[in-house]
């Protein structure tokens, strides 16, 4: 690597960025997708200096792309004077090396960066696990490649183990090692956590999830559905972990709302895996919300992208899963294009299937509280009376269910109607079952 100039505050990697076309089957455009590796590479601090769309007709086995343009692109590097390269498709360990040595700068593969900027973002000592066993995965498979190809270099010379080779079995003993401890941590992180959820199903709060493809607006519409602090900048990722919340929906009922990963197009299989765990979180959830970027002309193929995710998701038996998409960032859009937008939705609304906001401005927010609580308030309604004693039974319904009428009569015995979740229900009546009786 060239020696770095300090000419920033924080000195910034300088790279150039690279996106291979043709090589995938996605509906997205080559534009598009390179935007979104520009963004991650920023995500990561780098400083982009150049970018560029390669087609790449036929795979070089040993450099991904053919030697006259590996040639052009040195000739880029340099004049970019970057350290870095960000090459946007998987590299095998062989192509990753040649271009290294062919480009005298670092190489990064999409794997590398997606690992290395979910590992930056990780909130929880969950997540972390997750992303460092991600990474190793990665790297065994790395090696074992590496070892393979050097292998044969050798010409096939097989057991005479060279150092290189006992170093590379050395690597590979200690990575085998890691993951067996990481995973044991992994699962206990897990089994507090599945305490916690079942515990969190005792109160019987209906759950929100939020989905949505990376940077549509999740951490940004959460703070505003809860109104706390979570990290949410203009980074890709900026969420790692599911982060819950209680909320209160119109009428004072709580609802329980978890903020989740990022999705991404092409998530490497390595965090797809690690991710299991959360996605059967979003799951259970009673309601889905899908945040979409609006604004984005990326828009339609991101939300396939998820809704292929959330297919994957084991249904919880008996129960139809239910999303509603929140259409972000209405902000950005002007004139005609928001009028069409803003139309569509308003459509969809009615059909409890879209909502129109801004998580920024808070446009729409009010809107979309009230179409969450229609949605999830399908809990029976329950007629009480209670004893002029029990004023404590009536602050709990009202805490834990939705009073929808209430009447005193004349021997001061209150007459409430209210909507409760039937493990709610049981809850009251064991709790405050002498003194209060059910009408239906
Ligand atoms: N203009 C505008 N920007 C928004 C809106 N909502 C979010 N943003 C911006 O979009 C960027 C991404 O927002 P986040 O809330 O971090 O997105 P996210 O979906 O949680 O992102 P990941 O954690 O990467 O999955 C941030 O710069 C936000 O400020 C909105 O309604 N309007």
């Amino acid at each position: 690597m060239t020696s770095k100039h300090i000419d920033h505050a924080v000195p910034l990697i300088r790279a150039v960025v690279i996106h291979p076309d043709g090589r995938s089957d996605s509906p997205r455009l080559a534009e598009e997708r390179l935007e979104e590796a520009v963004g991650l590479a920023r995500a990561l601090d780098l400083d982009v200096r150049a970018e560029e769309i390669v087609r790449v007709r036929k795979v070089a086995p040993a450099t991904l792309f053919g030697s006259g343009k590996v040639d052009e692109l040195a000739a880029l590097v340099r004049a970019a004077e970057a350290e870095a390269v960000v090459v946007d498709d998987q590299l095998t360990p062989v192509q990753q090396r040649n271009l290294e040595k062919a480009w005298d700068a670092k190489v990064i593969d999409r794997t590398g960066l997606i690992l290395e900027i979910f590992g930056r973002r990780a909130r929880t000592k969950e997540g972390r696990l997750q992303v460092e066993l991600a990474r190793l995965d990665y790297e065994r498979s790395r090696l074992v490649r590496t070892w393979t190809h050097l292998e044969r270099q050798r010409g096939g010379t097989g057991s005479t183990g060279g150092p290189g080779e006992t170093q590379i079995e050395l690597d590979r003993r200690l990575i085998a090692d890691r993951i067996v401890k990481l995973k044991a941590e992994l699962e206990e992180v897990r089994r507090t956590r599945g305490l916690h959820r079942k515990a969190r199903q005792k109160v019987p709060f209906p759950t929100v999830a939020l989905v949505g493809y990376t940077n549509a607006g999740k951490s940004t519409l959460f703070n505003r559905l809860t109104g706390s602090e979570v990290f949410a900048k203009d980074l890709l990722f900026a969420t790692l972990d599911t982060t819950q919340r209680t909320i209160r929906l119109p009428q004072g009922r709580p609802a329980i709302v978890a903020d989740t990963v990022g999705f991404i197009s092409d998530l490497p299989h390595e965090l797809v895996e690690s991710f299991r765990a959360t996605l059967e979180e979003v799951g259970e959830a009673d309601l889905i919300l899908h945040v979409r970027d609006i604004a984005s002309p990326d828009s339609d193929a991101q939300a396939r992208d998820v809704e292929a995710v959330l297919e994957q998701i084991p249904a919880v038996e008996g129960r139809t899963r239910r999303v509603l998409e929140v259409w972000n960032k209405i902000d950005l859009l002007e004139g005609e294009a928001r009028e069409a937008v803003l139309g569509q939705a308003e459509r969809l609304r009615v059909q409890g299937k879209a909502v129109a906001v801004s998580a920024w401005t808070g446009e729409g927010v009010e809107t979309l509280r009230e179409t969450i609580a229609a949605l999830i308030d399908d809990d029976p309604e329950t007629e009480l009376t209670l004893d002029p004693s029990q004023g404590e039974a009536l602050a709990w319904l009202y805490e834990n269910g939705r009073v929808t009428a209430r009447e005193t009569d004349e021997a001061g015995r209150t007459h409430v109607k209210v909507r409760l979740h039937p493990a709610a229900l049981g809850r009251f009546e064991r709790m405050f079952g002498q003194g209060s009786s059910r009408v239906r």
